[in-house]
């Protein structure tokens, strides 16, 4: 039998489609012969005789009529949203404002109703050319209808062409007697079934998802709140419960002002949007940061997260314990730098502030003035400080060697490199501060490498080809005279003005003997504390003799004298004590010491002693000793003393003022007599 003809009258080609492929879906297809029309063709392509004419809306009716074949049955196509598109719509968020589009004013109307029908949560807006609109609104969504859309609109969901419903599909079926309408209600119901168990599926998957989300914020170290824009909680975690002690009580879901403790609401209600602050809650202290929650522009509420701050301490404390480990802390700040010389005082002055930069630092002064410290304090008083500080010495590292332990090497770079490669010093100060000590000593191959590093801040491993970007600090120090390196062409020019941004010269003890005093008392409680031993003190004598020497090695060396010091004297320290008049003082011809020295020296050695005794105060000049002890180093020595023996010959250089004997376990020094006696001995054996 031939198939009855249903005619689909538009204005759109895409309306027209959507129906052929509806008629395919519900099976209408095998019923009907379906033929479509868009109103601009019906004067060249009539309708068939016989046919039912299907309108999209009422509107076209005008256009259509005159096209109509006599006495042809006319229905107007009612609407559906199709419902398997919906799921775009869950994206945009609840509650925001959102502009229906349509082509006119009657299909922007219904299909807001329709949307608002099947439960969609939006302030909805219909909207058709030449229609107002609300200027804030950002999202727009469309039954197939994007053409139309606002160029003020930042998003647009496009749900597809809305589809004809059941009671039309029922119409033409009724119109030509048919009992296959069932047939098509039961492919109808089916696909609203698949679309619930689609739905139901995401439904799922958001639940797991939620409950994804829920496990990892359990198991983050901070305790997180979250806070709709009407304050009420909607998330926190099982930290935030702890710390708040609200085991037990109903959050989620409730307003904050009713749940949280008040003082805790009435801090957080205080605090900045993406503020770090330490707050004081419960006794305790803790490090609280609030943010705005906001999406596709719209503020959705506040995220807070907070910690007690002796957990961040603690971690910090971990970190630093593990550069520690490797070597990479600076430990050294400006609290621990002694001086009150105005030259120095202005050079300390001049560093703090520099110190805040982060610009090349070049120290420059004598061996032993401080310059490693100064590094190391300026690295701890700059925003580095919890960064690594690595220190590279180019005078004790060889050549062969610096290239791959400055820049690293990748594996198989050469013979011997390690499996996986190796990380180079500029790596390892990435974020922090890279120290280039005695940067005089640099080979030319090596100034070449790094002045590439200082203007393109990235190195390339030895042996490899990625560039590596760095972010470092560069403090460098010399005791040469750089600038007439560069003179002599020993030390490239370009490389030295890199350095020379911020140069700090450390002047050289001679030139500021009224620190002195300040840094050998500093030496002394220092080592006499690490010796467990009591302080001494520097006679008059002894200070202005320091103050007169040139101190050659500045204050490393006076360090070492006090160290020396306080291995050898007792409670008073003359000018004799000290190392560097020793030379000086070893023998002086009129001098009544010397010569009471001279014959003590003659008298030991009539009673066979002197080998002993020139021993033992050679041990004791190295350092104190208890008799046990000196027994056993002399016996290393091939001395072999009995306890009697080493007891007796003290005695002796006790009664002659060249030992000092402490009381109980402190054992015996040398005194300044004995260093003197000592010089005179060593000097008339030549
Ligand atoms: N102002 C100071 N106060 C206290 N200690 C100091 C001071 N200056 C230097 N020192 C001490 O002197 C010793 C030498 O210092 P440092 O190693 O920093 O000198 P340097 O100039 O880097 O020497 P070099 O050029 O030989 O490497 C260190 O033990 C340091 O602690």
């Amino acid at each position: 039998m031939k198939k009855k003809t249903v005619t689909f009258v538009a204005k759109m080609d895409e309306f027209l489609q959507s129906v052929v492929s509806q008629c395919r879906d519900l099976g209408i297809s095998e019923d009907f012969h379906i033929e479509g029309r868009r109103v601009d063709q019906l004067p060249y392509w009539p309708i068939a005789d016989g046919s039912l004419v299907v309108l999209s809306s009422k509107s076209i009716y005008p256009q259509v009529a005159a096209y109509l074949p006599p006495g042809a049955k006319v229905i107007i196509a009612k609407r559906m949203l199709p419902y398997h598109n919906l799921r775009e719509m869950l994206e945009v968020p609840k509650g925001v404002k959102v502009l229906l589009v349509s082509d006119t004013e009657e299909t922007a109307k219904e299909s807001v109703r329709l949307l608002i029908d099947s439960g969609m949560d939006f302030e909805l807006y219909p909207y058709y050319p030449g229609a107002d609109y609300p200027r804030d609104i950002e999202i727009a969504v469309t039954p197939g209808e994007a053409e139309h859309v606002p160029g003020t609109i930042r998003k647009v969901v496009d749900i597809g062409f809305r589809l004809i419903d059941l009671s039309t599909w029922l119409e033409i079926y009724a119109h030509f007697d048919s009992d296959n309408f069932q047939r098509v209600t039961a492919r109808a119901m089916q696909s609203l079934i698949d679309i619930t168990k689609q739905l139901s599926n995401e439904i799922h998957h958001a639940h797991l998802l939620h409950k994804y989300l829920e496990a990892i914020v359990n198991r983050i170290e901070d305790a997180v709140i979250a806070m709709d824009e009407k304050d009420t909680i909607r998330f926190i975690n099982q930290k935030a419960v702890d710390t708040l002690h609200l085991q037990g009580v109903p959050i989620q879901g409730e307003k904050a002002v009713h749940c949280l403790p008040p003082d805790f609401y009435e801090m957080i209600r205080q605090c900045d949007e993406n503020d770090d602050v330490l707050m004081d809650w419960g006794g305790r202290t803790y490090f609280f940061r609030k943010m705005h929650i906001v999406m596709e522009g719209r503020f959705f509420g506040s995220l807070l997260l907070f910690r007690k701050a002796a957990e961040i301490e603690q971690m910090e404390h971990d970190y630093r314990m593990r550069l520690y480990s490797k070597g990479l802390v600076a430990k050294y700040h400006f609290d621990d730098i002694c001086g009150k010389s105005l030259s120095f005082q202005q050079v300390l002055r001049i560093a703090r502030k520099i110190a805040r930069s982060n610009s090349t630092v070049l120290l420059l002064g004598e061996t032993g003035t401080g310059k490693e410290l100064f590094a190391q304090a300026i690295h701890n008083a700059s925003p580095r400080r919890r960064e690594p500080f690595v220190g590279v010495n180019f005078a004790a590292i060889s050549e062969s060697l610096l290239e791959s332990e400055l820049f690293g090497y990748e594996e198989g770079a050469f013979t011997g490199a390690r499996k996986g490669g190796h990380i180079g010093w500029f790596e390892l100060a990435h974020k922090g501060t890279i120290f280039l000590d005695e940067i005089g000593d640099a080979s030319g191959a090596i100034q070449n490498r790094l002045l590439r590093v200082l203007q393109e801040r990235q190195i390339m491993r030895v042996g490899g080809n990625k560039v590596i970007p760095i972010d470092i600090r560069v403090i460098a120090a010399t005791n040469q005279d750089l600038q007439c390196m560069v003179r002599e062409g020993r030390f490239r020019a370009d490389l030295y003005y890199r350095l020379n941004i911020l140069p700090i010269h450390l002047p050289p003890l001679r030139q500021r003997p009224e620190d002195i005093p300040l840094l050998a008392e500093e030496f002394i409680r220092k080592y006499c504390q690490e010796m467990r031993r009591p302080p001494f003190t520097l006679t008059q004598e002894a200070l202005k003799a320091m103050q007169e020497y040139d101190w050659p090695g500045n204050i490393r060396e006076l360090e070492n004298v006090m160290e020396y010091l306080a291995h050898v004297v007792e409670e008073e320290v003359y000018a004799i004590h000290l190392p560097f008049m020793q030379e000086s003082f070893a023998v002086p011809a009129d001098d009544v010491l010397a010569d009471e020295c001279r014959t003590l020296c003659e008298a030991y050695e009539q009673r066979g002693f002197l080998d002993d005794v020139v021993a033992i105060l050679h041990v004791l000049k190295q350092q104190g000793s208890g008799r046990y002890a000196l027994g056993e180093q002399l016996s290393r020595q091939g001395i072999e003393l009995s306890g009697q023996q080493v007891r007796y010959r003290l005695k002796l250089l006790q009664q002659d003022g060249l030992i000092h004997v402490g009381k109980g376990r402190q054992g015996s020094r040398l005194s300044t007599k004995g260093a003197v006696f000592l010089a005179c001995c060593e000097k008339s054996r030549g």
